[in-house]
């Protein structure tokens, strides 16, 4: 079954030129596929779209087999699709490293102790349990960048959407993130500028150009 579907996608933001104009993406289980193309192209805008969190004015966007068109048909695999936003402090907004891990988990019914057995498990598997009890808001760029995919792997997403994730990440952290990516088995829609990661992790790539997504 493919995960994501996207369909002749067009969108414009209010009073201006069409940033998607007929824009055109499968994603299959365990493929690993990159977008690219200039700032501004709308990259962002189709990975936010993908989710629900903004509504194409044209085009059909179907998750895991089914056409989403209304709130409520997103919301039912939100979960299931985990997107990295580009911004940390655009997801994170809790007091601790711990509670904003947990917090997904203890949205989805699981018990207190449950969620803190995943922190845990995933701070390990990121090689990050040093920061499980810092202040959020006063981790560094890097690290900050890090623990907002824990967040998103506490959820244990089918999907990864990943923008930029190697923003403020030093070339160390970037080779482990790569060499940890790499051991997933879920789908991963990749935005990134570097070109050695994303050619590591996902040599399929799509280009934004003028709206439409070509393979290059
Ligand atoms: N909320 C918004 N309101 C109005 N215009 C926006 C908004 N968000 C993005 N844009 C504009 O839409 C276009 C596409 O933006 P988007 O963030 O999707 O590009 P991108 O390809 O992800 O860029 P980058 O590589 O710089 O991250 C840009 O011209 C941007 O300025």
């Amino acid at each position: 079954m493919t995960l994501i579907a996207l369909h002749d996608i067009c969108f414009a933001y209010p009073g201006q030129p069409p940033v998607l104009n007929g824009a055109n993406l499968q994603l299959k289980p365990g493929q690993r596929l990159a977008l690219t193309g200039p700032n501004g192209s709308g990259k962002s805008t189709l990975l936010r779209i993908t989710l629900g969190l903004q509504r194409p004015t044209s085009g059909t966007v179907t998750l895991f087999g089914a056409p989403r068109r209304a709130e409520a048909d997103f919301q039912e695999v939100r979960r299931r699709v985990g997107l990295v936003f580009q911004d940390p402090d655009d997801q994170l907004f809790c007091p601790t490293v711990a509670e904003d891990i947990a917090f997904g988990p203890r949205n989805l019914g699981r018990t207190r102790d449950e969620a803190l057995a995943i922190v845990d498990r995933v701070l390990g598997d990121l090689d990050l349990l040093h920061l499980k009890d810092r202040i959020t808001h006063k981790l560094s760029g890097g690290e900050k960048r890090l623990v907002t995919l824990a967040t998103v792997l506490a959820m244990a997403p089918d999907v990864l959407l990943l923008d930029e994730p190697t923003n403020a990440l030093d070339t160390k952290n970037e080779a482990r993130l790569l060499d940890f990516l790499q051991s997933l088995p879920q789908a991963i829609l990749l935005v990134s500028h570097s070109p050695a990661f994303r050619e590591a992790l996902a040599p399929d790539r799509l280009e934004v150009q003028d709206g439409r997504l070509i393979r290059t």
